[in-house]
């Protein structure tokens, strides 16, 4: 739990962070920007993504639609043992925390056979209570990938490595992917470790998150530095935010940030939808073979 300072309750910063125009044709400069937000804390905004309006707006309007139904329907695609489907509010709960996160969520993974680990069929809310849900959360997942897919090339000219280094099925060719819609409510309180979702960094390579205007996400640059310093990420329309995961700050040898991050609930009620993607198995040895090296000399 954390102790609330004056500074935390009297001033709301705000971090600027670094765009990256998915348009724009001289990679070299994308690459060299999206290298140095990398190395500072590992969120950035991309644009000219390519994800129409509509689409966001279809999403969120249909993952509001099931949040809004009751809860007696909602436990009905409750989530099984791979926690695809639904996860009530306070089930989540991060390390050292003591409530779990004033948030519900619902998430949907990467279709597959039940043998494989973390893929198997999807649950999904009843297609009479909510009618094209499945193809706009399809078509959605879809779309957040493709766009992972282009951050990644950015990501391997930023890392001296080919542009196509992550396209193989090894890496994001044939990725693991965890799409999560989420629902915040009610008031965080850090001094009563109270959050929407507690202090945590993400374990994949990287997460594209949409959100609606309601602030809510914050990033502490030094974990280390007591007490912790929390600035605000503001939603841009038309951006996405995303960060850098676990895995690639690893693969870095520590180099390229996973910065921590938590959201705090104003009362209001907060909508986002993230997709992190991650390959299947971890290639440590082979990325740093290739990667390590021209790493450390950046
Ligand atoms: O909803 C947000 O703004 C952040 C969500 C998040 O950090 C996560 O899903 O890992
Ligand atoms: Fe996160």
């Amino acid at each position: 739990m954390e102790n609330k300072t004056q500074e935390e309750a009297s001033t709301i910063n705000v971090s600027s962070l670094a765009c990256i125009d998915l348009a724009n044709s001289n990679l070299h400069r994308s690459a060299a920007s999206l290298k140095q937000a990398c190395l500072d804390c590992g969120f950035f905004y991309v644009t000219n993504h390519g994800i129409s309006e509509e689409l966001k707006d279809e999403a969120f309007e249909q993952s509001k639609k099931f949040f809004a139904l009751p809860l007696d329907e909602k436990m009905k695609v409750l989530k099984n043992e791979k926690h695809q489907g639904y996860s009530p509010v306070l089930s989540q709960i991060s390390d050292n925390q003591i409530h779990g996160d004033y948030k519900e969520s619902f998430f949907i993974g990467i279709e597959g056979s039940n043998d494989t680990p973390f893929c198997r069929a999807n649950i999904w809310p009843n297609p009479d209570v909510l009618s094209g849900w499945q193809a706009t959360m399809e078509k959605y997942h879809q779309e957040a990938l493709r766009v992972c897919k282009a951050i990644a090339r950015v990501l391997a000219l930023a890392l001296n490595v080919d542009g196509d280094y992550f396209d193989t099925p090894e890496m994001l060719g044939n990725p693991l992917t965890f799409m999560r819609l989420l629902h915040y409510e009610g008031m965080s309180d850090p001094s009563k470790g109270i959050y929407g979702c507690g202090p945590h960094s993400d374990f994949g390579m990287m997460t594209l998150l949409g959100t609606d205007s309601v602030m809510g996400l914050q990033i502490c640059k030094d974990r280390d530095v007591k007490p912790r310093k929390w600035e605000y990420i503001l939603s841009i329309k038309g951006a996405y935010i995303v960060n850098i995961g676990d895995l690639l700050e690893r693969w870095s040898n520590g180099i390229f940030k996973s910065t921590l991050h938590r959201v705090l609930g104003n009362g209001q009620d907060r909508y986002s939808v993230s997709l992190l993607a991650k390959p299947i198995r971890v290639y440590l040895h082979k990325f740093f073979r290739h990667v390590h090296f021209s790493v450390r000399l950046l």
